[in-house]
C-alpha cells in the first residue's frame, strides 16, 4: 500500500531524497527514516503545493470560513468520492484510526473522565465541538458536501485526520493549512526534532528541510508545536513519556510546569490530585492491550506522563521552598 502512495507522490511531481523509506518506529505507528547520512540543510522531501490537499485548493480557496474549515470541506469531499478522488492512495495509507479528538466517543469519554478533571472537561468541550461546528459550517455553507451529510462518519473523520496531520504555512501572505501526502508519516519531537516544513513562493513547492545533520538509520522528526502532553493527547491522539512542556493544573487557569517545582505552593494539593487518579496499572494495561483505540491508548499514556511528572513534584519538591513566594513565570497564568 506505502508502494501505491509512493509511486503516487513521485507521478504527482514529488521529490524524495535518496534511501528515505518508512518504517515502523518505536515512537507510534510509521515514521519516515533516512538510509544513510544526510547533512543539515538538505531538502529531503517536496512536493507541488497543488498536489497536497491544502485550504488554498480551488475548490475551497473562497470559502467565508478559516483556514482549517477549508481544509475540512476538501477532505470531506474527497473522502465521500472514496476510490475517485485524487487522493485515494493517499486516504488508504492512513491509519484507521488517528485518535485525536473528534474520534473520541463514548468509550473515551469514560475513559477520560477517571480524571485528572482538566482532562475530562477538555474531552467534553471538544465532543461538544463536533455537532456544534457541523450547524455552524451548514448555515454558513449551505451548498457545501459537509452540509449535505447525513452520516456525519465523514466529517469526524476530516477532523480527525485535519487535527493530526496537517501543517499550517505561510502561501501568498496568508495562513493555510496543508496535509502532505508521504510528508504526515513525519513523527514529532518537541525538542530534538531535525526537519522542518518550508514552502517556496516561487516554485509554489511544499519542502522538508534538515535542520541538522541526519545519521544513517535516524528517524525524520518535526515538531508539530510547543504542546504540552494534554494538547498532544486531544489534538494528536498521542502523550510524550517525558515531555518538557508538560504541566498539571492546580486550579482554573492555574498550570504548575516543571519549572515552577522549586517553589511549590502547595503540596498536599499534589498529593489530592494524585490520590485522585485511577490505579496506574489500568493505565498500562490500556497502553498495551492492542486492541484498545489509538484515543484511549492516548489518554493513558496522558496519565501514565501526568502521573510521573506528580511523582517528580512531590518526591524533589523544592530546593528553597521555605519562605520563598512562586516566582513570576513559574507558574503560568
Ligand atoms: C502526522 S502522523 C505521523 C505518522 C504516523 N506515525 C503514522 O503511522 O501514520 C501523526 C501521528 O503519529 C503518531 N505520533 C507522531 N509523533 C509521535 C510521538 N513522538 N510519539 C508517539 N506517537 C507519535 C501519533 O499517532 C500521531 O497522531
Amino acid at each position: 500500500m506505502l508502494g501505491d502512495l509512493h509511486d503516487w507522490f513521485l507521478e504527482n511531481g514529488g521529490q524524495l531524497a535518496p534511501g528515505l523509506h518508512v518504517a515502523d518506529s518505536d515512537l507510534g505507528g510509521r515514521g519516515l527514516f533516512a538510509e544513510s547520512f544526510i547533512p543539515a540543510g538538505s531538502q529531503v522531501l517536496s512536493l507541488p503545493l497543488e498536489a497536497a490537499l491544502s485550504s488554498a485548493d480551488d475548490t475551497v480557496a473562497d470559502l467565508p470560513v478559516n483556514s482549517l474549515f477549508r481544509l475540512t470541506e476538501l477532505l470531506c469531499a474527497e473522502i465521500q468520492k472514496g476510490d475517485a478522488s485524487r487522493w485515494a492512495c493517499w486516504f488508504r495509507s492512513l491509519p484507521r484510526q488517528c485518535g485525536s479528538w473528534p474520534e473520541w466517543r463514548e468509550q473515551e469519554l469514560r475513559l477520560a473522565q477517571r480524571g485528572p478533571p482538566k482532562l475530562f472537561q477538555e474531552a467534553v468541550d471538544l465532543a461538544r465541538k463536533l455537532p456544534q461546528w457541523h450547524k455552524q459550517l451548514s448555515q454558513i455553507l449551505p451548498g457545501s458536501v459537509i452540509a449535505g451529510l447525513d452520516d456525519k462518519s465523514s466529517f469526524r473523520r476530516a477532523l480527525a485526520i485535519l487535527f493530526s496531520r496537517r501543517f499550517g504555512i505561510l502561501c501568498d501572505g496568508c495562513k493555510i493549512a496543508v496535509c502532505v501526502p508521504l510528508g504526515d508519516m513525519i513523527n514529532h519531537a518537541s525538542t530534538e526534532a531535525n526537519v522542518e516544513v518550508q514552502y517556496d513562493q516561487a516554485s509554489r513547492r511544499l519542502s522538508f528541510v534538515t535542520l541538522d545533520d541526519v545519521a544513517a538509520g535516524a528517524e525524520l522528526l518535526i515538531c508539530y508545536g510547543q504542546l504540552d502532553n494534554l494538547e498532544l493527547c486531544t489534538s494528536h491522539g498521542f502523550a510524550l513519556p517525558e515531555n518538557p512542556l508538560d504541566s498539571i493544573v492546580l486550579a482554573d487557569d492555574v498550570k504548575l510546569t516543571r519549572a515552577s517545582q522549586l517553589a511549590l505552593p502547595a503540596l498536599a494539593e499534589v498529593q489530592c490530585i494524585m490520590d485522585a487518579l485511577p490505579p496506574e496499572d489500568e493505565d498500562k494495561a490500556t497502553w498495551l492491550d492492542a486492541n484498545s483505540s489509538q484515543a484511549c491508548c492516548a489518554i493513558a499514556s496522558f496519565r501514565l506522563s501526568y502521573r510521573r511528572l506528580l511523582r517528580q513534584l512531590l518526591d524533589n519538591p523544592s530546593q528553597e521552598q521555605s519562605e520563598q513566594e512562586p516566582g513570576i513565570g513559574e507558574i503560568q497564568k
